[in-house]
């Protein structure tokens, strides 16, 4: 099984989070503070996703990601193989999803004297906290929704990349840096805002449990979050999830396509 795709996606993805953290926490004093466990987190699910996509479509169309350009698959094998990389990234993705989301609902910015500590003190003592008073399972809950988010997401992700990216290139050649770019910008926003309603019902999962347990189950969270608040609650945070998507996407593409050119 090549190896190099899970690499690329590994450096590909930090570099990109490097980029998008700012919009991760712009509720929050100093940019990139906290930054060392997105990014250990998102270099090993990158990695899962972009070795995973690019050995699924080897699977499937016996071509390599050198041959690729010279003989495109076709957009049904991109969208099963994007589907099975958000799949399988899904599972390595939710305990640390599950964290960031707990950390992040927590905190005031700067602590007030004399008020109690907050209950998680960090990525660490998130998931040991998680483990004890909610068990195993605990770390994986929202995982369901998670999964349902990027399957069909990741699979519109790698087909705007790949669409673009041939619309923009001449026949057999390799696409220009700015396609790539582009293409990659584009195809991070396109998924975002596909996965932004699950996005949504998947937080709020995560979410559950912490006291009392509100919602019995995606369904549920997702029919009583609309009868509260109506069908707008599925496009919150759309604006913010494509501002970020560009860049990091962008980036992530680049640097994943030269890091394989470059050792190919
Ligand atoms: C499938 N979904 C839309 C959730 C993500 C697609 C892009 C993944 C990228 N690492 C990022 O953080 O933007």
């Amino acid at each position: 099984m090549p190896v190099e795709e899970f690499v690329a996606g590994w450096i590909s993805g930090a570099l990109g989070l490097v980029l998008g953290h700012p919009f991760d926490t712009v509720k929050l004093l100093g940019f990139f503070k906290g930054m060392s466990f997105p990014i250990a987190s998102i270099a090993v699910v990158n990695s899962v996703l972009f070795g995973v996509y690019s050995n699924t479509l080897l699977l499937l169309t016996a071509t390599s990601h050198q041959e690729r350009w010279a003989q495109p698959p076709s957009y049904m094998h991109i969208f099963l193989a994007g589907c099975t990389g958000g799949f399988l990234q899904a599972y390595c993705l939710a305990p640390f999803d599950l964290i960031k989301v707990r950390l992040q609902n927590q905190t005031e910015p700067v602590a007030q004297p004399g008020s109690p500590p907050p209950q998680y003190q960090g990525p660490v003592h998130c998931a040991a906290s998680i483990f004890r008073e909610e068990g195993y399972r605990g770390l994986f809950r929202g995982a369901w929704a998670l999964m349902l988010r990027d399957t069909p997401t990741m699979g519109i992700y790698f087909i705007t990349y790949e669409g673009l990216c041939h619309q923009y290139t001449p026949e057999g050649q390799n696409p220009s840096s700015a396609t790539v770019l582009v293409a990659g910008g584009f195809a991070g926003i396109a998924s975002w805002v596909a996965a932004t309603p699950l996005d949504v019902i998947k937080s709020r999962m995560q979410m559950d449990g912490l006291r009392r347990r509100v919602y019995q189950g995606v369904l549920d969270c997702m029919v009583s979050s609309v009868r509260q608040e109506g069908l707008g609650v599925f496009f919150r945070g759309v604006t913010i999830n494509s501002a970020r998507a560009f860049p990091v996407n962008a980036v992530t593409f680049l640097s994943y396509e030269y890091l394989l050119r470059w050792w190919g």
